[in-house]
């Protein structure tokens, strides 16, 4: 059983509102979403582009839900943009999580990503870093890690991603071993892993002492075939049901909350499974989600 004490449970709005295809979900308010987060039983979010960008209206209509904000997406540039450029956006969003109350910032390197391109397959066409690349990725993330932490008291977990310069295990391998553990952790997403071909719980049993930072979401291996072979974009994919809520893909959960609970994690467990809301129902679908946890781990 996970501890109760330890971890809690969180959902994101990109399975009523999607902020990288705003057409999926246009017609889902924000109150409407963390409404429906509040209902299906979760106790945080992230935050998507709907939200009021005014911190006190935000907090206002969260506490009434009892829900808080556990994590936001950011995007970094640090190949292709000066560092100063980062770090300014970067403290902006530092500050706006401090106020929110939130521990963990999601980073995520965008430059040469290819995850919101329409016109690319997803397939065979991400970025490859050279070293000089990999060393400013990882020194960047160093800087930002430890002015996350000191100054504002909040981590800075990496988010590797399809379509970017960090996709891959031995990519996943590499900025861990070249980043600073004090400043750096891992954002692991079980769908992330699964759609780039690799065992999502073999990468959690080697990256645990790094983890701080849960995504859920399960993939469904057909529609990653198509994707596959009809060489298709990112987007396409998510269009078509690539991915979808723990319990219902090919992901084997049970082992993956075992070795979690086993190592103690302390933090969010976010079910993150974006798919187009006019398919799969929201809250039906955040409710099934809850459901499946609350039986494989007691929470
Ligand atoms: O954390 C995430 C944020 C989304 O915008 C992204 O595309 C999704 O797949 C993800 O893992
Ligand atoms: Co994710």
């Amino acid at each position: 059983m996970l501890d109760k004490n330890k971890v809690r449970l969180g959902i994101a709005p990109i399975a009523w509102t999607n902020d990288d295809l705003p057409e999926l979900g246009k017609e889902n308010t924000f109150e409407q979403c963390i409404s429906e987060m509040a209902l299906a039983g979760f106790v945080g979010t992230e935050v998507g582009n709907r939200y009021p960008k005014d911190t006190e209206i935000l907090k206002k209509s969260l506490n009434l839900r009892k829900i808080e904000i556990c994590n936001q997406w950011f995007s970094a540039f640090l190949l292709t943009k000066p560092f100063q450029e980062v770090e300014r956006d970067f403290r902006m969003q530092l500050a706006f999580l401090k106020e929110m109350g939130a521990k963990i910032i999601g980073v995520s390197e965008q430059s040469y990503s290819v995850q919101g391109k329409l016109d690319t397959p997803i397939f065979g066409h991400k970025y490859e870093m050279n070293d000089s690349q990999w060393k400013t990725l990882c020194d960047g993330l160093n800087r930002l890690g430890k002015i996350a932490k000191e100054e504002y008291r909040i981590s800075l977990t990496f988010h590797h991603h399809m379509g970017t310069v960090v996709q891959n295990p031995d990519e996943v391998d590499d900025m861990l071993a070249n980043t600073d553990p004090a400043y750096v952790g891992l954002l692991y997403d079980t769908g992330h892993f699964a759609y780039c071909g690799a065992d999502p719980l073999g990468e959690l049993t080697k990256h645990i002492d790094r983890v701080k930072h849960v995504h859920l979401k399960d993939i469904r291996p057909e529609i990653v075939e198509k994707v596959r072979c009809e060489n298709l974009s990112f987007l396409d994919g998510v269009r078509m049901g690539t991915f979808t809520i723990p319990g219902d893909g090919c992901i084997d959960f049970v082992p993956i909350f075992q070795t979690l609970e086993n190592y103690g994690y302390e933090g969010y467990m976010l079910v993150e499974a974006e798919q187009d809301p006019a398919v799969a129902n929201p809250l039906e679908y955040a409710i099934r989600a809850r459901e499946y946890i609350a039986q494989k781990t007691g929470l």
